[in-house]
């Protein structure tokens, strides 16, 4: 009971066409290691920096991004979370996660829902809304008899996502993110290894590989934590894929030895989605 993950840590820079083609040819390659699901980083195919992300954007299902994953998850015959590309719907732009399936369909899309706006003097200040809108939905999908919920970077600061999440079923969260050099190291891994652990599953944190001379430095070191909140590994900040196995037994493990979930005290206190 459980899968082979492969998180893809690109390398990421301004040629568009580029950059889609080394996710391509990573997903095969991670296809012949064994993989039954690939993921890619956020924003994968364009630098990160709200000044791109008009140049970039796309429309899901129809844009060069959407065909070329459909076409490598059909060909290569794996599961595929597409990172996150700049999506273009109805006039707005929005931070978007695609997942195709092992025949090349749609599984599912994520907009990122909290954005990206920070000021941290001196150090650096980001302000996502400038040009992006906000998702409104929690996104889950069926993949081989488990349930896998997806986050895109920001979001992983919210407990209550997470939460929501879970609640839906998810033994395992991915999400495609892109920390800096400030946040990064402060915030990355013990923010994996806090929804590991308060929801007791599997996380996945999908990182691009760090371009210093980038105007945006993305601090790398993705990541795979199980639901003990232990890091089963890490990469450092250079191109790489990691390459795991994720056991779904120990969800139900530490779920049954550390009952939190039916401890809650909802009668007091609850999360839920407002509809
Ligand atoms: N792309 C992002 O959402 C970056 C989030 C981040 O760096 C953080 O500290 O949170």
């Amino acid at each position: 009971m459980g899968f082979k993950i492969a998180l893809i840590q690109l390398s990421v820079g301004p040629d568009k066409s580029k950059n889609i083609a080394q996710a391509v040819k990573e997903i095969h390659l991670a296809k012949e290691k064994g993989a039954q699901l690939v993921a890619l980083p956020e924003c994968f195919n364009s630098p990160y920096g709200t000044k791109y992300f008009d140049e970039y954007a796309e429309e899901v299902p129809s844009g060069e991004t959407s065909r070329a994953l459909s076409k490598a998850a059909a060909e290569a015959g794996v599961c595929v979370v597409g990172g996150t590309v700049p999506e273009r719907y109805e006039k707005k732009l929005y931070n978007t996660c695609t997942v195709w399936d092992d025949t090349g369909k749609l599984l599912a899309q994520h907009r990122k829902m909290h954005l990206f706006d920070i000021d941290i003097p001196n150090k650096i200040t980001f302000k996502e809304s400038e040009v992006l809108s906000a998702g409104d939905k929690i996104t889950s999908f069926d993949f081989l008899g488990s349930k896998i919920g997806i986050g895109i970077c920001y979001d992983l600061r919210f407990p209550e996502m997470a939460h929501l999440m879970a609640k839906e079923g998810c033994s395992l969260l991915i999400y495609p993110g892109a920390f800096n050099m400030t946040t990064g190291p402060r915030h990355w891994e013990l923010l994996g290894r806090a929804r590991a652990t308060d929801q007791q599953l599997w996380v996945a944190l999908v990182s691009p590989a760090r371009d210093s001379a980038a105007g945006y430095v993305a601090w790398g070191h993705s990541l795979l934590v199980d639901p003990w909140g232990q890091v089963v590994e890490q990469l450092d900040h250079e191109p790489g894929v990691l390459l795991a196995d994720v056991d779904l037994k120990v969800v139900d493990e530490v779920r049954s030895q550390i009952p939190i979930r039916k401890q809650r005290r909802t009668d007091i206190y609850d999360i839920t989605i407002r509809s």
